[in-house]
């Protein structure tokens, strides 16, 4: 089996496990968490990428309302019909709007930067499905991320977020163009560093 289709079905399978997880997620519990131990190792004034998650995802609402408390820029991505990410600046208390998260649609009247905006931030925090202990990640298979990665600066932190119990022993299947996490946080506010030394 080839890594696209061994990918694809890992990532099935990873879907179905964060339904049930995200089922009997208690989602506030789970926003603080993420969010004390994420603003422990932001660098200090550190523009951050995140995200604005769905309703299954590890919930990033309190991230970014901590961020922006503490001083921090943040910005979340805008899908380009080809997978391209473009970035906008995330307000206090925005909440996911799935014509952000779907493809080609840009919402009226937003500030739109482009791909290298990313090259600007100090912490990026990604979506992901499943993680290795290599920092193999597997997201929903646009490869959005592995082609905005390549646009931030050599040693910038990258940050998954994940529902507890979505790491994977086992390897996963890797193809020429991943780009590798350098750790993880969990639902939990476990933070597992995979590579190096945390920052912060
Ligand atoms: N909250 C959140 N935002 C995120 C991501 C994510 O995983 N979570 N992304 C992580 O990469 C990017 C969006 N990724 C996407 C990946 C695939 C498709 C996609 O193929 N959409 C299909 C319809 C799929 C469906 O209906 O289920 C399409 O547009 O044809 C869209 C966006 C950026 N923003
Ligand atoms: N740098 C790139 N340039 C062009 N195509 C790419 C690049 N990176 C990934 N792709 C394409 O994107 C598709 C999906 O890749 P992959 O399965 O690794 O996605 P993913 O990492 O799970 O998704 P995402 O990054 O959106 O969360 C593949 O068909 C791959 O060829």
């Amino acid at each position: 089996m080839g890594p696209v289709s061994a990918k694809a079905d890992v990532r099935r399978a990873a879907r179905v496990r964060r339904r049930g997880l995200a089922a009997d997620l208690d989602r506030e519990a789970a926003a603080e968490a993420i969010a004390t131990t994420v603003l422990r190792i932001v660098p200090a004034g550190a523009r951050t990428a995140a995200y604005l998650s769905l309703p299954e995802e590890p919930p990033t609402g309190r991230l970014v309302d901590a961020l922006l408390e503490a001083g921090h820029e943040v910005i979340v991505p805008i899908t380009l019909g080809d997978f391209t990410l473009e970035w906008t600046y995330a307000a206090h208390g925005a909440v996911a709007d799935v014509a952000r998260v779907a493809r080609g649609t840009v919402p009226e009247g937003t500030a739109v930067l482009g791909p290298e905006a990313l090259a600007t931030c100090g912490l990026i925090v990604v979506p992901g499905l499943v993680v290795d202990t290599r920092g193999a990640r597997l997201g929903q298979g646009g490869g959005c991320y592995d082609r905005a990665l390549r646009h931030r600066r050599p040693g910038t932190p990258v940050v998954a977020l994940l529902h507890e119990g979505e790491e994977s022993e086992e390897l996963l299947p890797l193809e020429a163009h991943d780009q590798l996490v350098d750790g993880y946080v969990t639902t939990s506010g476990r933070l597992v560093w995979l590579r190096g030394e945390p920052p912060g």
